[in-house]
């Protein structure tokens, strides 16, 4: 039967659809289950399993494969274990069973974000060591809880703990997006995430009076300049070809709040605003400009941040750097294609490139539709395992880079 697998079955498959079935489901993720998988994935691999709880209940499991040189800095594979909700009634099939269809589609929650990553990499390695094989550097592989919900209960936490810092990171992998084509996507960069909330506060009264100065037209005023701003980024991304989302600034006007009733004007009402800030954007000279359009709406608007990014990092992607060198020699070796972009969103890498950590977001998936945080999110079973097999020559290119700086 399609959906069970079973028989015939790539076992590294039916590990990825285990995988698939435990809920690690935002607002309630089941993590002590995820956390349990893992250990028995260390188990099984003989490699060391370190948990470091970095808020209660917030476990970061680190599973460990020692170099033969301790003196050089370490390769860091990050994966989140949480996913994000499910609206099922809009699923063909059910998001945590990991169904499986005729074609080999496997349909469920995580299966592009990104529980398809955890397990190539544990995939990989667990190939590698069977073939006997021993690299210079030291690979750890870590899983970090609440990436979905920014995390700061997770890795914004952990990059500043100790037992961070002992890991020696020098480079790390994250995640990436699908690619429709036949080319893989790398991120070395991606946009900062500002939340912003702008208030207007004006005169109240009675719903059939012309009151002067209310708080609705002024916050009309900030929506139209922001909206207009919109428009041009839109526009300019639009009409040069060389552009793709993540280099410019995106805005999406998310909630409405005020009122009460129909006939009172209210004294205060509230739009918020997703904004994802391009990382050439000079953000003192980008906050100043949110303060214009606040001022030039009147009296009694303000605004303030849920979420500021302040620290846009770029990972090179210069054939001169060693690691760049390493990442994208495979794909050339493999005769693979590879796009170098800007991530659109925001992912875990940004705490680690803040910290010194450079870091490129892949996730290999290729001829795959982009379905992560939608309806039917499903990765073919051909492309996940495509995805062990370039992990398998990207993990002893990385784990052999001779000399990188901070190398000890
Ligand atoms: C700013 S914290 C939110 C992080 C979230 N990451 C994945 O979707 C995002 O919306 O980009
Ligand atoms: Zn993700
Ligand atoms: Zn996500």
């Amino acid at each position: 039967m399609a959906s069970k697998g079973g028989e015939g079955e790539h076992p590294s498959v039916t590990l990825f659809r285990q995988y698939l079935r435990i809920r690690t489901v935002q607002p309630e993720p089941d993590y002590g289950a995820a956390v349990a998988f893992l250990e028995e994935r260390a188990r099984q691999l003989s490699l060391d399993c370190q948990k470091v709880e970095v808020a209660p209940g917030r476990v970061v499991t680190v599973l460990t494969w020692p170099g033969t040189n301790p003196k050089l800095s370490s390769l860091l594979l990050n994966s989140h274990t949480d996913v994000v909700p499910v609206f099922k009634e809009h699923w063909s099939h059910d998001p945590f069973e990991a169904f499986k269809d005729a074609e080999g589609n496997i349909y469920a929650r995580g299966s592009q974000d990104m529980k398809c990553v955890s397990i190539q990499y544990l995939e990989a390695v667990r190939r590698l060591k069977a073939a006997g094989y021993h690299f210079p550097r030291t690979i750890h592989m870590t899983f970090v809880p609440d990436e979905e919900i920014g995390g700061h209960q997770g890795m914004e936490l952990f990059v500043h703990r100790p037992e961070f810092r002992a890991l020696r990171a020098g480079f790390a992998l994250d995640e990436g997006l699908a690619n429709p084509t036949d080319a893989f996507t790398v991120f070395y960069s991606e946009r900062s995430p500002w939340w912003v909330r702008v208030t207007s506060t004006g005169k109240p009264g009675h719903g059939s009076q012309f009151i002067e100065d209310t708080a609705a037209e002024k916050l009309h005023k900030v929506v139209s300049s922001i909206l207009a701003f919109r428009q041009k980024e839109q526009q300019r991304l639009q009409s040069n070809p060389r552009l793709t989302l993540g280099s410019v600034t995106s805005v999406n006007l998310s909630k409405l709040e005020g009122g009460v009733a129909y006939n009172v004007v209210p004294a205060s009402m509230s739009a918020s605003f997703d904004f994802r800030v391009a990382p050439d954007v000079d953000l003192k000279a980008f906050e100043k400009q949110l303060h214009s359009w606040c001022g030039e709406a009147g009296e009694g608007v303000t605004f303030e941040f849920a979420q500021k990014w302040t620290e846009p990092r770029m990972t090179s992607t210069d054939d001169s750097d060693p690691w760049w060198a390493a990442f994208s020699g495979v794909f050339k070796n493999m005769n693979l294609t590879l796009e170098p972009k800007i991530f659109p969103a925001a992912t875990d890498s940004r705490y680690l490139r803040a910290v010194g950590v450079p870091a490129l977001g892949f996730s290999p998936m290729n001829r795959t539709p982009l379905l992560l945080h939608d309806h039917n999110e499903r990765l073919h079973e051909d492309v996940f395992l495509r995805g062990i097999d370039i992990y398998t020559q990207l993990l002893p290119a990385l784990a052999s880079v001779s000399a990188a700086p901070g190398d000890g």
